[in-house]
């Protein structure tokens, strides 16, 4: 070890009971590390059935530690999850907006009231999580220079890099993080945790995030805490309304509204825009719609990760080349940024937000949800998303509108709803199924 290494004996690995952070605690161990394990209770309601999912996941992490012969404790940080994550959550959908709760709650929880826990409670200096992803400190921070600042990186296993839900941490945070497994690769993970008996964790499905729904539908969900509020599907092409729907919160841009409209076309409906001022959705048939497409978007200032300002080209050149994503699995795409003024009165490329200009055309951009910006394996940082950009629709990107909508008149049966079709009768049930 290091000699600055050294200086981290002990760590405070969050254990969730959960496969990963269980392989953490194994690594620390092998490496000499006092390795104190610490489950988070941030959600402790009971379904109707009296079942609470953190009962199990804290009686697993508990078994985990013991197995491991280390120190086991629980934290709550319930009030905390519910003021810093569930209220954004709420209010974000309360707007219009799609929420990521994942990427919130690791910035407003697991990286920093449980990082303060650690350190104040435990005296350990650092802790460690199961996160797939790397720091340029290295994976025992032994490349520790506070005068360079960590970088966040992506993991090795692509497939498993949750690089993504880290991009708004705290560079304090980053600095005090060991990444134990961000070199290996899932299949290697299981081999460890299978190889010292950890039978009942070693192939346990992945955590779903959002741990406040648990197995319930996500809709239901949300309706417990927010109220119905009815307005109309309006199909983008004919401007004709198409079904009704309880309220925009429970709806997401690109999602496949459940309704059976046509009565000829197998296309379905698929949400395009939801207007917060009239309370409609906008909706356009078949999921390969232009209107679902932009290759620009609008973003809030970005959280650069690495030294809180933006990479100089972005000051030289007024622009920066990088690749983006907003999902945390889908391939990267390469982009421009360009800084658009909020407030034009005090701007400068760190305060302002951006316009990400794409190289190719992308699907259902998501007002709320972030984009994440990388530079290869390094993620700089990421903003929310305001809004998408003109839709290839919008913009008649190769005729694309005007041959749908000829296509529209030209075959009106195709095309016809089902009111048009089967009669009122028909169309109210339909519509209700939306
Ligand atoms: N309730 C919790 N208590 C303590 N640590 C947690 C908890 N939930 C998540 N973590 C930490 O965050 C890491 C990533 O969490 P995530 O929810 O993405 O689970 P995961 O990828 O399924 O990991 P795992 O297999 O360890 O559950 C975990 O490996 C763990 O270190």
């Amino acid at each position: 070890m290091s000699r600055l290494l050294r200086r981290f004996t002990r760590v405070v690995v969050g254990v969730s009971g959960g496969v990963d952070s269980a392989v953490t605690a194994i690594l620390l161990k092998r490496k000499g590390y006092e390795v104190v394990g610490v489950f988070m209770r941030n959600w402790d309601e009971r379904d109707e059935k009296g079942h609470c999912n953190a009962d199990v996941e804290a009686e697993d992490a508990e078994w985990v530690c013991n197995k491991l012969g280390i120190p086991f404790h629980e934290v709550n940080f319930v009030k905390e999850y519910w003021n810093d994550v569930f209220m954004y959550v709420l209010d974000e959908c309360k707007s219009g907006f799609t929420p990521n709760p994942d990427i919130i709650c690791n910035k407003m929880i697991k990286f920093s009231p449980f990082l303060k826990y650690a350190q104040e409670t435990h005296g350990a200096e650092v802790i460690a999580t199961g996160h797939y992803a790397r720091s340029s400190f290295g994976e025992d921070l032994e490349n520790y220079d506070l005068n360079k600042g960590a970088k966040l990186l992506r993991s090795i296993d692509l497939h498993k890099d949750q690089s993504f839900f880290l991009s708004q941490i705290s560079q304090y945070a980053l600095q005090h993080t060991l990444f134990s497994i961000g070199d290996y690769s899932k299949d290697v993970v299981r081999k460890i945790a299978e190889s010292v008996n950890l039978d009942r964790v070693a192939h346990k499905r992945d955590s779903t995030g959002m741990c406040f729904i648990g197995n319930r539908n996500f809709k239901d969900f949300l309706s417990e805490y927010l109220e119905d509020q009815p307005g109309s599907l309006i199909d983008v092409d004919t401007h004709e309304v198409v079904g009704e729907h309880k309220g925009l919160h429970l709806w997401t841009i690109g999602q496949r509204c459940h309704c059976n409209h046509l009565a000829s076309s197998p296309q379905p409906y698929f949400v395009v825009e939801k207007n917060v001022e009239s309370n409609n959705i906008y909706v356009a048939c078949g999921t390969d719609h232009p209107a679902l497409f932009t290759t620009t978007l609008f973003t809030e200032p970005v959280y650069w990760i690495h030294s809180g300002h933006p990479p100089s080209q972005l000051y030289s050149q007024g622009q920066l080349e990088c690749q983006f994503r907003f999902e945390s699995q889908t391939p990267l795409t390469e982009c421009v940024l360009i800084t658009h003024d909020i407030n034009p009165w005090h701007s400068s490329p760190s305060n302002s937000g951006m316009i990400v200009s794409l190289a190719k055309p992308l699907r259902a951009i998501t007002p709320g949800q972030f984009a994440v910006f990388y530079l290869g394996d390094e993620v700089l940082g990421s903003a929310r998303i305001l809004r998408p950009g003109p839709s290839l629709y919008a913009l008649n990107v190769e005729s694309c509108r005007t041959s749908i909508l000829q296509e529209r008149t030209k075959n009106p049966l195709k095309f016809r709803t089902v009111e048009e079709n089967v009669g009122n009768n028909g169309a109210k049930k339909n519509k209700k199924d939306c």
